[in-house]
Order: C-alpha cells, then sequence, then structure tokens
C-alpha cells in the first residue's frame, strides 16, 4: 500500500515560550503532522511535557498530533494521552512487557496505534503486533534529545520493514536527523513519514519552516519507492 510523504515537525525544536504559536505557524508552513516528543527521564535521559501542554496546543490546530511516548510504563497514560487530543500513540517496543496489550488499549481508546524501535532494536521486536499497529517508528538517532546524527543503519532495518509489512495499511515513520541531505535514504528505503525537528525550527520564521518543509518533502518525494 502506498502512503503520501508526510512531513510532521517535531516541536523538541521549537521555542517552547510560545509553543502554540510555533504549531500554528508549522501548519500554515505546510507540516502533515504534528509530531510530540513526549520524554519521562527514566526510558530516555531527558524530560519534555505530558497530556497538559497537549491538551492546551489542541485549541491551535486541527493537525493530527502524533505522539512519540519515550515513557515506561506506557500503560498507565495512555487514556490521559488520548483524552489530550492525541490522534496517534505510539510506544517504545523497548518500554514494558505487554506490548500487544499497550497496542491494544490505544486501539481500544479509538486511536491510532504506534510501535517504535530504538536504533539497537532487530526488527524481530514487532513481528506479531503487526496486526496491531496502524504506524511504526524507526528511530534513526537515540532517543532522548534533537539535533543528533542521522544513523545510516537503519536504512537496512527499514527495508526489512517493509518486507515484513506486506500489504498491510501500516505507515512507516521515521525520526532523528531528518534533513534535506539525510532525507531520500529512509523515503527511498520505504519510509514515507519524515520527523523533523532542528532541520524545520532552526529558521524561526513561518518562511522558513515552509522552505525547510519543502527542502524534506521535495528529496523524499524523488526517492520514495
Ligand atoms: O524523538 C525524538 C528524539 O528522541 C525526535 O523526535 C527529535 O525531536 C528529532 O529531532 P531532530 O533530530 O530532527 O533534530
Ligand atoms: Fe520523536
Amino acid at each position: 500500500m502506498t502512503h503520501p510523504i508526510r512531513i510532521a515537525p517535531s516541536i523538541l525544536a521549537a521555542d517552547f515560550s510560545k509553543l502554540g504559536q510555533e504549531v500554528r505557524d508549522v501548519v500554515d508552513a505546510g507540516a502533515d503532522w504534528i509530531h510530540l516528543d513526549v520524554m519521562d527521564g527514566h526510558f530516555v535521559p531527558n524530560i519534555t511535557f505530558g497530556p497538559d501542554v497537549i491538551k492546551s496546543l489542541r485549541r491551535y490546530t486541527e493537525a493530527t498530533f502524533d505522539c512519540h511516548l519515550m515513557i515506561s510504563p506506557a500503560d498507565g497514560f495512555l487514556e490521559a494521552f488520548a483524552k489530550a487530543g492525541c490522534d496517534i500513540l505510539t510506544v517504545h517496543a523497548e518500554a514494558g512487557p505487554h506490548l500487544h496489550r499497550s497496542l491494544q488499549t490505544v486501539r481500544s481508546l479509538g486511536k491510532k496505534a504506534g510501535v517504535s524501535l530504538n536504533p539497537a532494536t532487530p526488527e524481530s521486536a514487532i513481528e506479531y503486533v503487526l496486526d496491531t499497529v496502524d504506524l511504526v517508528l524507526v528511530m534513526t538517532v537515540n532517543p532522548g534529545f534533537g539535533g543528533q546524527k542521522f544513523i545510516d543503519a537503519t536504512a537496512e532495518k527499514i527495508r526489512r520493514i517493509k518486507a515484513m509489512i506486506g500489504d498491510r495499511p501500516i505507515e512507516i515513520e521515521v525520526d532523528g536527523g531528518i534533513s534535506p541531505e539525510t532525507a531520500a535514504i529512509p523515503a527511498g528505503a520505504g519510509a514515507n513519514v519524515l520527523v523533523a525537528g532542528s532541520a524545520i525550527f532552526k529558521g524561526g520564521s513561518v518562511e522558513a519552516y515552509r522552505s525547510a518543509i519543502q527542502a524534506i518533502r521535495a528529496p523524499a518525494e524523488k526517492a520514495r519507492r
């Protein structure tokens, strides 16, 4: 199944003092989804924000809220993130012992279920949950921080996941180190959702966001298969 290329700016790199305006601006600039990085200081060595912040951002746009939960365990918070207005809830395969249950819970809350893999986790970790997910998020850096370098070895993992998925309607997302220079690598391997934080928000204006989004989208669309 062919999905469109989607660009999902990560607000981790936005100006936190005016997050609502940043979300509005990046949607005006052509963002398809808004990527929200939730970090707990336990699963990853950084802390960001929780459901209350997401709920307050929901007022600024109707764009899809793509919530990347870097929290462990995640299950006790899924309902709160669903109620806050997340459309996609992605849990890490490494975050808890009952991945299948977490994904079932997300779907029972009426949300799209995503599963994410750290760079060191093999694709076999998600083999038995593929019928329970709408999205696979392949981390192309180690989670926790923006501004890191894209890990080239992840391209092979994306190709393998694409083959495993077959004709299921699952989207493949990549996250970390995505820029105009690297975007063609994951797109050529089979990813269709590209998260980018620093490469988009470093511009600081709607016009700069628009050209950064286009500079990522163009090579990805050219490379995609
Ligand atoms: O989940 C994460 C980091 O853990 C990401 O979503 C980053 O926010 C991506 O930032 P850049 O690598 O694009 O700067
Ligand atoms: Fe992320």
